[in-house]
């Protein structure tokens, strides 16, 4: 891919305001799907760089691969595996996917569906009765997706409050068990692996805890894993044992088993409704032209943005506070996935990579980080994301206040305020230099982009467009960059290096090899023991 035609568009970018003197622009670079609304007018893309956006989209083959991956082809070339989480979703069986893969997936659904009206209804019940409350434990896609989702769905619990325990500190599964009652308390241990360090530390602790209470144990565990024997191995019966295949990557996993907290906390039928909302972005995602699509658009502009412009961070700012873990999710989604420096031939990257992704619901962050963003030397692309409509009806004094914070910040970060502006606020409490230089304080430069992502309200389905629209952003981004979105060697380093060092931690073994630093550290620590 040659990419020096973007480069060159970017370093001779119009201002996003010169841009607006077209008329039409917002519905120009807008676009629809069902009622939900992307507009990335106030960005420096012009339709002449969106025109070149679009044809390197073309060159890289872009709809050709989008529909390998959804027919089931091996495009995780790395580990040998298709890549099909679009399946835990479909509405029926795709072209080229194994009818047998559908229905194994139909069947699990169904199975999660049995259990969850079971514990919500209190036919299953913990050895104390019926189940009060539920702790997933797992981490990265085994923990991020359904933490994500079941804060966005806080409208719908109806279920047994859940909660969530990832980290190996100690402090995390003390602090999520000390308020609880084993007896009524279910517990899933998620890892599409079952051998992650973290998960299966916690889920013994957590077994401990519960053994000190009640006579079986194991009967108020489930698990949620890719390794089947291995949930076994632990004691699980295989009636709560809840299976999916090695071709859902572990990021994209909340829409099959790994989903049954969130299941659980608003019910079989929203659960339903949260898959549909990913069906209905897959269909527009499979059948809208490239310049109509919205994760093609949403690609295309963090492209323009990072690797056209150089800009290496991305704000996400939902305006939606029960998207409160959105920004996590989506640092995992797309810097696990695009945070890669090979091409998927091997040879090296020629671009850089996928951006740092960071942000924090609005208005807090307004409060907080939003002068850099404003007024500091390096642009951060925005990306806002705002419900029209809240769900506290009584409420919506507080909603309009958010919507209009929303509206205000890309306003401000478009428009800016001039030097002159700024002189006429200070005009009269100072004079001469001292009006200058405290003038110069108060300008903000302005023609910062930001998208906008809209919807009318945040309800299941709204989530599940919203987490398949970033899927297919991250996924299209990958193809254009050629590299291999779907597997994380990267992690596997600190991994191995963090066995070799827990006996040292514990004062065993020969610390000689280690470097100086490490030698350093382990040294304070074993003195503080
Ligand atoms: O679900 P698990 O097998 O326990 O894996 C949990 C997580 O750990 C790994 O280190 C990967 O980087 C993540 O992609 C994965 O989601």
């Amino acid at each position: 891919m040659d990419w020096s035609k973007l480069k060159e568009a970017a370093a001779s970018r119009p201002s996003i305001m010169e841009l607006f003197d077209t008329p039409g622009r917002a519905q120009d670079f807008s676009v629809r799907v069902g009622e939900m609304l992307f507009d990335y007018s106030k960005t420096h893309i012009s339709p002449e760089s969106r025109a070149l956006l679009l044809e390197m989209a073309e060159q890289a083959g872009v709809a050709a691969k989008r529909d390998a991956m959804f027919s089931g082809a091996e495009i995780n070339e790395t580990e040998g595996r298709a890549v099909l989480h679009t399946l835990l979703r479909a509405e029926s069986c795709p072209d080229g996917v194994d009818q047998a893969a559908f229905d194994g997936v139909r069947v699990v659904l169904e199975d999660m569906e049995r259990f969850a009206r079971d514990v919500r209804s209190g036919a299953y019940q913990g050895q104390g009765g019926a189940i009060t409350d539920v702790i997933n434990i797992g981490i990265g896609g085994s923990d991020l997706g359904p933490k994500m989702a079941t804060i966005a769905l806080a409208p719908f619990h109806d279920g047994p409050r859940v909660h969530f325990v990832s980290n190996v500190d100690g402090a995390d599964i003390a602090d999520t068990l000390a308020p609880l009652d084993p007896s009524t308390t279910l517990v899933i241990v998620a890892s599409k692996t079952f051998t992650t360090i973290e998960t299966m530390t916690n889920a013994r602790t957590a077994f401990d805890w519960m053994k000190g209470s009640v006579s079986d144990p194991a009967a108020q565990f489930a698990a949620v894993s890719t390794a089947e024997d291995k949930t076994g191995d632990f004691g699980i019966a295989p009636e709560r044992v809840f299976g999916f295949e090695d071709w859902v990557g572990g990021r994209y996993s909340v829409w099959g088993p790994i989903g049954l907290p969130l299941m659980l906390a608003v019910g079989p039928e929203r659960f339903r409704d949260f898959l549909a909302g990913g069906a209905a972005m897959d269909r527009h995602f499979r059948e809208a032209d490239l310049a109509e699509n919205m994760p093609v658009l949403l690609a295309l502009v963090g492209l323009w943005h990072n690797q056209g412009c150089g800009h290496a961070t991305r704000a996400v700012l939902p305006y939606d506070n029960r998207l409160s873990r959105l920004p996590a999710y989506l640092q995992q989604l797309e810097m696990e996935s695009n945070g890669k420096s090979v091409a998927m031939d091997g040879s090296a990257l020629e671009v850089n990579s996928g951006p740092v992704v960071w942000g924090e619901p609005g208005t807090n962050g307004q409060h907080a980080f939003y002068q850099l963003i404003h007024q500091g030397t390096r642009v951060i692309p925005c990306e806002f994301l705002v419900a029209a409509r809240g769900h506290e009806s009584d409420l919506s004094h507080h909603h309009e206040l958010l919507v209009a914070n929303c509206l205000a910040q890309s306003e401000a970060l478009m428009v800016g305020r001039s030097i002159d502006e700024a002189r006429r606020l200070m005009d009269g409490k100072f004079k001469g230099d001292e009006l200058e230089r405290q003038a110069r304080h108060r300008v903000f430069a302005g023609d910062r982009p930001s998208t906008t992502l809209i919807y009318p309200t945040l309800g299941a389905r709204e989530l599940g467009m919203i987490i398949a629209l970033y899927e297919h952003r991250v996924f299209v981004e990958g193809v254009m960059l050629g590299i291999n979105s779907f597997d994380q060697w990267g992690v596997e380093l600190g991994k191995e290096l963090a066995n070799a060092l827990t006996p040292l931690v514990r004062g065993e073994g020969d610390v000689s090899g280690k470097d100086g630093s490490t030698r350093g550290l382990l040294d304070y620590v074993l003195q503080s023991k």
